[in-house]
């Protein structure tokens, strides 16, 4: 998936998704299993900050609000706290650009936990890797 990221003050995040045509779910909006991946990604990419690779364990989205394809989706995300291994975080998603774009409107929000894992946790996957991601959330095909 391709997204733009900076890093803002403090540890908070800010992810752009163009909603591409090919992100379609239901006809003209874009699909929820898409929106979930961004939220992954952003929220992944929070945890960066850490210096220590991470792994989703929980993902919890909110869908407020339909988001038609040509959007531009303007997420951001950020630690909420650790406990142990354990990095609570959460964004929100906003239409920034193109039909029904308000900024002040949160159409989506997302809650995750992610666990910081050892590059074990990786090399049990080593035979199996498909080149080189791009960057460490740069995983995603879709
Ligand atoms: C060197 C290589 C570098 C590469 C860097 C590239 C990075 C790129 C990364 C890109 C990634 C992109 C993003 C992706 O797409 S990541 C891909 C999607 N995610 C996965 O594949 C993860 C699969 N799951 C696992 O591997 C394990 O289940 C993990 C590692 C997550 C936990 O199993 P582990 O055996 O390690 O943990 P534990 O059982 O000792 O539990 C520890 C604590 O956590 C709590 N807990 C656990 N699970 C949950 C849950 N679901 N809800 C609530 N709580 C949960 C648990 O209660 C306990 O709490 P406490 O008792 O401490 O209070």
């Amino acid at each position: 998936m391709a997204m733009q990221f900076t890093f803002g003050e403090g540890l908070e995040v800010t992810g752009m998704l163009d909603v591409a045509n090919r992100y379609q779910g239901g006809p003209g909006f874009i699909h929820g299993g898409i929106l979930t991946t961004a939220f992954d990604e952003a929220q992944g990419m929070a945890c960066m900050v850490l210096r220590r690779p991470v792994v989703t364990g929980h993902l919890q989205i909110d869908f407020a609000a339909p988001i038609p394809l040509g959007s531009v989706l303007e997420l951001r995300a950020r630690i909420d706290g650790t406990v142990r291994r354990k990095v609570y975080t959460s964004a929100e998603a906003r239409i920034v650009e193109g039909p029904f774009a308000d900024p002040d409107v949160v159409v989506a929000t997302s809650r995750g936990l992610f666990l910081t894992v050892g590059a074990e946790h990786f090399d049990r996957a080593k035979d199996f890797v498909d080149g080189v991601p791009v960057s460490p959330h740069g995983t995603s095909s879709v």
